[in-house]
C-alpha cells in the first residue's frame, strides 16, 4: 500500500462520526424540551444551580481540552521528547489556587458572570474592559477549536475541510442554544468519554505495532524521547521545567481560576463545597488526559522512529501526523479509525459548547442586562440567539485561522498567554490588593495586553522575518512555522531585544499578569490608592484583609478600625448566599429572596 496515498474512510466510520453529532444533539435536545425547559437565564446559563460536581469536572476538564491537545501534544512529544508532560506539575497550585481562593470569592458574591466581579471591586469601566477582552480571547480560541480537526481530517482523508468545519459548528451551536449549560456539561461528560476510549484504542494498537511495551520503550528511550528534568533557568528556553511547571501555574490559573466558562461551571455548583470538590476533581481528569495525550506521542515514536510521515512529505505539517498515524495504523480496523475521528471531534464539540455559551452568558450580564430591562423570558431567548451568533463569527473565525497557518498547540497556549494573562492580573490585582483603584486597573489591563501583544506578535515575526534565523542559545528549538523546527547553534543567546522576544510563549502569562499588577499598583499609587474600608466587602480575599487589619493594630493599636463579624449562616446551609452590606455586618441571605435594594449585584431573575 503506498504508504503516500490519502487513506480512506470505510462506510463504519463514516456511520460513527455521524453517530457522535446524533448524540451530542439528542442530549441538547433532550434538555431543550425537559425540566424548565430553557424558559429562565438561571437554567439556561446556570443549570438551575444544580450541577452535581461530578460531571462538573468533566466539564471543567473538556472545556480547555480541544482537538489541539488531542492533536497538538502527541506531535509536541513525537517532536521534542516528553518534557511538555512537566506542565502536568502546574496542574497542582494550578488548580488548588482556585478552588480555595477564587472560588470562595466568586461563589459568596453571587456572580453570573465573572466580570461582574470588577465592578464590584472597581467600577463598570473596568468590568467592561474586561468582558470585551474575554470575549476576543474566546471568539480566537474557538476558531482554532473549530478548525483544527477538520484541517487534519482533510489533509489526511480528503475529508471536505468546510463540510467538517461547518458540520462541527452548527451541530454544536444548535445543542448548545437549545439545551444550555446542562446540554453543555452532559454534552462534555459524553464527549470526554469518547476521547479518552479513541485515545486509548489508537495507543493499545500503536503499541502492537511497535511490536509490544518493551520494544516501544526501548525505541524511544534509544531515541532520545524521554526527557528529564530540564532546570534550565533560561526563559528563553521554549520547554523547561520552570517554563511548564510554573509558567504553567499562571496559564493554569487564568484558565481555572478567572475564566468566564470555568467558573460560570463553579457558580452552577449546588453549594461552595460542591464547587470546591469538582476543581479537585479535575486534577486526576487532566493528569489521565495528558498521559494519553504523550503516551500518543511516544507510540508514535516507537512507530514512525526519526523517518517520519513528514520528513517523507506524506503530510505536510507536524499538526497532521496523529491522524495519518491512526488511519495508517488503524486501517485494518474498520471503525477505529470513525471512532478517533469522533473522539477528535469530541474534543472539539465541548470546547466550542463551552465557550458559546460563556460567551452568550458575558455579553447577556455584562453587556446588555446592565443597560436596559427585560423580561426573563427575552432575556433567554436573546441568550440563545447569542450563542447561535458566536457560533457563526467563530466559523468564520476559523477561516481567519485557516490564513494563519502555526502550529496549533503553541497558537492556542499563545492565545491563553497573550490574553489570558492580562485578565488573570487584573483579577489578582482585585483580590490580593485592596488599595489597587479603577484607574490603576484600566491602566493595568491595557499594559498587560500591550506587552502581551508586543512579545507575542513580535516573537512571532522575529521568528518568521529572520532569513538567517536569530541568534538564540543551544535548546531552544524555535516552531518558526508549523512544521520547520529550527535546532540553532549552541555558542549565541539572544541578544537585546531578540532576548524579549524569544521568550518560551509559556512564560506569557506569568509576564503579562505581572505587569498588569505592577502597572495597576503604580498608577493606584500615583492617583490615590484606594484606602481599604472603601473596598466593597466579600471583594478581597478574606487573608489579605486580616493581614490588613492585624497590621493596623500593630502599627497603630489605637486604630479603631475592626474587621466587622462576619454572620455565617452554618455550613450544610450554606447555598449560593449573596454578601449584603448592611450596617457594616455582612451576612450571607437565601439567594433567591428578590434581590435586595443595597447589593450592588445584579442576579438573574428567578421566575
Ligand atoms: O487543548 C486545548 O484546547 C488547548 C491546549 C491545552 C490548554 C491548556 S494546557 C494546560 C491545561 N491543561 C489542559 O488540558 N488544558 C489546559
Ligand atoms: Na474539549
Amino acid at each position: 500500500m503506498d504508504p503516500s496515498a490519502p487513506k480512506y474512510f470505510t462506510i463504519i466510520d463514516y456511520v460513527i462520526f455521524a453517530l457522535l453529532l446524533v448524540a451530542s444533539m439528542s442530549i441538547g435536545l433532550y434538555y431543550a424540551f425537559t425540566g424548565g425547559r430553557q424558559s429562565t437565564t438561571r437554567e439556561f446559563l446556570f443549570a438551575d444551580r444544580s450541577m452535581k460536581c461530578l460531571p462538573l469536572s468533566l466539564s471543567l476538564m473538556a472545556t480547555f481540552q480541544s482537538a489541539v491537545a488531542v492533536i497538538g501534544t502527541p506531535a509536541e512529544v513525537y517532536t521534542n521528547g516528553t518534557q511538555y508532560w512537566f506542565i502536568g506539575c502546574s496542574y497542582i497550585l494550578g488548580l488548588l489556587i482556585p478552588a480555595h481562593i477564587f472560588i470562595p470569592v466568586f461563589y459568596r458574591l453571587h456572580l453570573t458572570s465573572v466580570y461582574q466581579y470588577l465592578e464590584l471591586r472597581f467600577c463598570k469601566a473596568v468590568r467592561i474592559c474586561g468582558t470585551v477582552t474575554f470575549i476576543f480571547q474566546m471568539v480566537i480560541y474557538v476558531g482554532v477549536g473549530i478548525y483544527t480537526p477538520a484541517l487534519a481530517l482533510n489533509a489526511v482523508t480528503g475529508f471536505h475541510l468546510w463540510g467538517a468545519v461547518l458540520a462541527t459548528g452548527l451541530v454544536c451551536t444548535l445543542y448548545t442554544a437549545l439545551g444550555g449549560l446542562k446540554a453543555v456539561v452532559w454534552t462534555d461528560v459524553f464527549q470526554t468519554l469518547v476521547m479518552f476510549t479513541g485515545q486509548l484504542a489508537v495507543i493499545i494498537v500503536g503499541v502492537q505495532q511497535a511490536g509490544g511495551l518493551s520494544e516501544t520503550w526501548v525505541k524511544v528511550r534509544d531515541g532520545g524521547r524521554i526527557s528529564g528534568f530540564d532546570l534550565n533557568p533560561d526563559p528563553t528556553v521554549r520547554h523547561t521545567f520552570w517554563t511548564l511547571g510554573v509558567g504553567g501555574v499562571f496559564l493554569m490559573l487564568s484558565l481555572y481560576g478567572v475564566n468566564q466558562a470555568q467558573v460560570q461551571r463553579y457558580l452552577s455548583s449546588r453549594t461552595e463545597k460542591e464547587a470546591v470538590m469538582s476543581c479537585y476533581m479535575v486534577f486526576p481528569c487532566l493528569q489521565v488526559a495528558l498521559m494519553l495525550s504523550c503516551l500518543m506521542g511516544l507510540v508514535m515514536y516507537a512507530c514512525y522512529g526519526n523517518n517520519s510521515p513528514l520528513e517523507q512529505q506524506y503530510i505536510t505539517s507536524k499538526d497532521q501526523m496523529v491522524l495519518y498515524f491512526v488511519m495508517d495504523m488503524l486501517q485494518n480496523f474498520p471503525g477505529l479509525p470513525g471512532l478517533f475521528v469522533a473522539c477528535l471531534f469530541s474534543a472539539s464539540l465541548s470546547t466550542i459548547s463551552s465557550a458559546l455559551n460563556s460567551l452568550a452568558t458575558v455579553t447577556i450580564m455584562d453587556l446588555i442586562k446592565p443597560h436596559c430591562s427585560m423580561t426573563e423570558a427575552r432575556a433567554t431567548l436573546l441568550s440563545k440567539m447569542l450563542a447561535v451568533s458566536y457560533g457563526i463569527i467563530c466559523l468564520a473565525m476559523a477561516y481567519v485561522v485557516h490564513l494563519m497557518n502555526s502550529s496549533v498547540l503553541q497558537a492556542a497556549l499563545s492565545i491563553f498567554g497573550m490574553v489570558g494573562g492580562p485578565l488573570l492580573g487584573l483579577f489578582c490585582l482585585g483580590i490580593f490588593f485592596p488599595c489597587a483603584n479603577s484607574i490603576g486597573a484600566v491602566t493595568g489591563l491595557a499594559a498587560g495586553l500591550l506587552i502581551s501583544f508586543w512579545v507575542g506578535i513580535g516573537g512571532f515575526l522575529s521568528r518568521m522575518s529572520s532569513s538567517v534565523v536569530p541568534p538564540f542559545n543551544s535548546t531552544n528549538t524555535v516552531a518558526a512555522g508549523p512544521d520547520n523546527i529550527t535546532i540553532i547553534d549552541a555558542a549565541s543567546r539572544p541578544v537585546g531585544l531578540h532576548g524579549f522576544y524569544s521568550l518560551s510563549y509559556m512564560w506569557y502569562s506569568a509576564l503579562n499578569s505581572s505587569t498588569v499588577v505592577l502597572i495597576g499598583l503604580i498608577i493606584s499609587f500615583m492617583t490615590g490608592r484606594t484606602k481599604g474600608d472603601d473596598v466593597a466587602s466579600g471583594t478581597v480575599y478574606p487573608v489579605v484583609r486580616t493581614a490588613r487589619s492585624l497590621l493596623h493594630k500593630l502599627v497603630e493599636p489605637s486604630a479603631c478600625c475592626t474587621s466587622h463579624p462576619r454572620h455565617k449562616i452554618d455550613g450544610h446551609k450554606e447555598i449560593n448566599g449573596n454578601v449584603k452590606e448592611d450596617a457594616g455586618i455582612q451576612e450571607e441571605t437565601e439567594t433567591f429572596l428578590p434581590s435586595n435594594p443595597v447589593s450592588h449585584v445584579e442576579q438573574e431573575t428567578t421566575v
